[in-house]
């Protein structure tokens, strides 16, 4: 089953290589949605976790200060991430999957679920959504054998 835990921020950067307006420094209210996913786990009363896939808790706990706070809300995205060599959304998206993929996957309190994609709305009409696979193909995860 898939669950999802959504985080706001807002963030400045610029595109260079675009042709209109976006070339300029500019920011934008992001709103992301992580999507995990993994088995639910049984009922059981000594289980603070039952009936979860994984704590949404737990998922805040990690991403809000390591991933949000830290590189993404009120910084400048062009310098605060700079394995990314374009802040597009759909780049942004991806680098968030990725980063949840060695960040998140295996950590204590996160059982068996794995982060499953990243939707990435840059206004309140676009979107950019990436998964594991996109992550690996954009370069911000290893290759899963
Ligand atoms: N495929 C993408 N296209 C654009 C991206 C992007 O990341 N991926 N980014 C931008 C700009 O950074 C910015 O987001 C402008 O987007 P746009 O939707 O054009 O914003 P507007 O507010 O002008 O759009 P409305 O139609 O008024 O909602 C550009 N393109
Ligand atoms: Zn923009």
């Amino acid at each position: 089953m898939k669950i999802t835990k959504q985080f706001r921020f807002e963030a400045a950067h610029r595109l260079p290589y675009h042709d209109g307006r976006c070339r300029r420094e500019h920011g934008h209210s992001y709103l992301l949605e992580l999507t995990f996913e993994g088995p639910v786990r049984a009922v059981d009363p000594n289980d603070p976790q039952s009936g979860f896939v994984v704590d949404f808790g737990r998922i805040k706990q990690i991403v809000q200060p390591e991933l949000i706070d830290r590189y993404l809300d009120h910084h400048d995205l062009n310098q605060t991430v700079p394995e990314i060599p374009y802040t597009s959304a759909e780049h942004l998206a991806a680098w968030i999957v990725g980063w949840c993929m060695r960040h998140v996957d295996g950590q204590p309190g996160i059982g068996a679920a794995r982060v499953h994609s990243a939707r990435l709305w840059e206004t309140i009409s676009a979107l950019a959504e990436a998964d594991r696979n996109d992550a690996i193909a954009l370069g911000y995860a290893p290759p899963t054998p």
